[in-house]
């Protein structure tokens, strides 16, 4: 795999995440009602770190979850388009009824894990509303969704994958475009 392009920085991605902040803010008008659920691996330092600047913003303690769950492919470089993610864990703790759950994940692609995701959160409780927040949109919808809060749309190609690096499992905040082996 081949790197091409580095489209994020680390202020780039900062600043990408406190607009987001202050965007579910303001769509939701204060923090109140909010739950973040962060989808593993990179969705959940993601989500982490917009709740540190909903708190700084507001100073609200939005409840935190988790969800883990795997496509069946183990590289991306393999994907085929018809592998169904699989949910491994749920971590959500709280009471989610009536709450506005906010699902956030480092890069939005075919839109198969969202919907894992959705199900999952449909399992626990009845909540208010689903919202979804992406770092990256990388288009290729395979299903009707769309994020809520996009931190950088990326037109990108089938032969290139985008890899987020984060530094809580990378040791360097980076968004960079990679082009598949052919
Ligand atoms: O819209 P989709 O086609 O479902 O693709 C998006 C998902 O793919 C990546 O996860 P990956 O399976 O690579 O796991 P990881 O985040 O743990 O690396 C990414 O983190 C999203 O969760
Ligand atoms: O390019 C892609 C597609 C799905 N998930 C990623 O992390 N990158």
């Amino acid at each position: 795999m081949k790197k091409k392009t580095e489209i994020l920085d680390a202020a780039a991605i900062n600043r990408a995440l406190t607009r987001m902040s202050h965007e579910i803010l303001e769509k939701n008008k204060g923090g109140e009602n909010l739950v973040l659920i962060g989808i593993k691996t990179r969705g959940v330092p993601l989500a982490k770190n917009i709740q540190e600047k909903i708190k700084q913003i507001e100073d609200i303690e939005v409840p935190f979850g988790e969800l883990d769950i795997t496509m069946y492919r183990d590289d991306l470089e393999k994907k085929d388009h018809h592998e169904e993610p699989r949910i491994n864990s749920v971590s959500i703790d709280m009471d989610i009824t009536n709450k506005q759950v906010i699902l956030i994940d480092d890069v939005l692609y075919t839109g198969r894990t969202v919907r894992a995701a959705m199900d999952a959160v449909m399992d626990v409780g009845r909540p208010a509303a689903i919202q979804l927040g992406a770092l990256v949109d990388r288009g290729h919808r395979e299903l009707p969704i769309r994020a809520d809060y996009v931190g950088k749309n990326i037109p990108t190609s089938e032969q290139e994958i985008v890899v987020v690096q984060l530094s809580e499992k990378d040791q360097v905040d980076l968004v960079s475009i990679y082009e598949k082996n052919t």
